[in-house]
């Protein structure tokens, strides 16, 4: 899994890179809960102590001496359908918990801590039953219907974890899709942005840095959090494949190559295609390589470009409508995001309400 949290097909919606949160936990004594969510494989220094013992880059709390379970409330960065959960104790050996349960919930609005501590448990329903843990491992649970009954293709908008008793664990990831709230869809979106249902389909190379990058919120911080393919010596050029959250006219893009210095593409093309009439011989070619250019642009390295596609782009790249890019970097090189701002027409937004409807709980 990259570390935005997205797989090839699954997103990490509890990943703090797209903007999920600890709401609250009981105890979190020896190493904050926060940590669960980061993006970054877990660390160990096997030097390092502080005040209260040993120091973990995880989410541990203290050993128990009631009857109790400990647990986390996790508020994900976008409501979706949960499909997998992982519950990793890397560097947890002699104090990871015996096992996990995981709860979701639809809560309103934006509940906080003292909000949650009062919920009445019925609104937590089971999302994977209590698994047993081992340590310095992952362990992955599905979510399906046998499994879940309640919220197998429904979605939540917060996750409570329960390690029993107590004890550590490195990270949570939550990976499924997410589910749009349609009243966030209408007028000018990023089309490709991860929280609105764009995704990345496929790439060249992801050598230093996974393209899922490109779709997340906010800009980069450092060239980690970018998308950069290994230098290329094959007269080629390097690409990524997205599909945006549905079909619509694309306005405006934003081709940010910030932090990319020395590394940054000669050359940004962008290709699209509506591929709604694919396989009916009506749609565009087969080969996103061969799709219309939407824009051509000669980027300047460490630069935010936003750009007015009917100004900037190529002519008619605002006509019609797409439901497919493909990013093209010239031979090589990394970018922090791609933004596609566009509308979506009709039956996208009705199929987006379609969608909400039936994954409500
Ligand atoms: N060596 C430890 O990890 N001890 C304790 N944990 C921390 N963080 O010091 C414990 O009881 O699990």
């Amino acid at each position: 899994m990259s570390s935005t949290g997205q797989t090839a097909a699954l997103t990490d919606l509890a990943s703090r890179v797209l903007g999920g949160v600890v709401v609250t936990c009981n105890d979190q004594f020896y190493a904050d809960a926060s940590n669960l969510l980061l993006p970054h494989p877990p660390r160990y220094d096997p030097d390092a102590y502080d005040a209260k013992g040993k120091v973990y880059d995880g989410w541990e709390t203290r050993r128990r001496r009631t009857v109790g379970d400990d647990w986390v409330v996790v508020r994900l960065a976008a409501p979706g359908e949960v499909e997998r959960i992982d519950v990793d104790t890397a560097w947890f050996r002699g104090n990871y918990p015996a096992a996990a349960t995981v709860h979701g919930a639809w809560l309103e609005g934006f509940p906080g801590p003292n909000d949650v501590w009062q919920l009445p448990e019925h609104v937590w329903r089971p999302l994977a039953p209590r698994t047993p843990l081992t340590g310095d491992a992952v362990t992955s649970i599905a979510v399906t219907p046998e499994t879940s009954p309640e919220l197998a293709g429904r979605r939540v908008s917060h996750v409570r974890l329960t390690i029993h008793p107590d004890g550590g664990v490195a990270r949570l990831r939550v990976l499924g899709r997410p589910v749009p709230d349609p009243a966030l869809l209408t007028g000018t979106v990023d089309l490709a942005a991860t929280e609105n249902g764009g995704r990345v389909l496929g790439s060249s190379n992801e050598f230093y840095g996974s393209a899922d990058h490109l779709l997340a919120p906010g800009r980069a911080a450092t060239m980690a959090d970018g998308w950069e393919n290994a230098r290329r010596r094959d007269g080629g050029n390097d690409w990524v494949d997205l599909q945006l959250a549905g079909a619509g006219r694309l306005r405006r893009v934003e081709v940010d190559t910030t932090c990319f210095v020395g590394n940054a593409p000669g050359r940004v093309v962008l290709r699209g295609a509506d591929l709604r009439s694919a396989g009916t011989g009506a749609g565009e070619g087969a080969d996103p390589a061969s799709w219309p250019v939407l824009l051509d642009l000669h980027p300047q390295p460490d630069t935010r470009h936003v750009l007015a596609l009917g100004a900037a782009g190529a002519p008619g790249a605002t006509d019609r409508a797409v439901t497919h890019v493909r990013l093209e970097a010239h031979p090589d090189g990394g970018m922090s995001r791609l933004r596609l701002w566009g509308e979506l027409d009709d039956d996208a937004l009705a199929a987006a309400a379609r969608r909400w409807e039936e994954t409500a709980l």
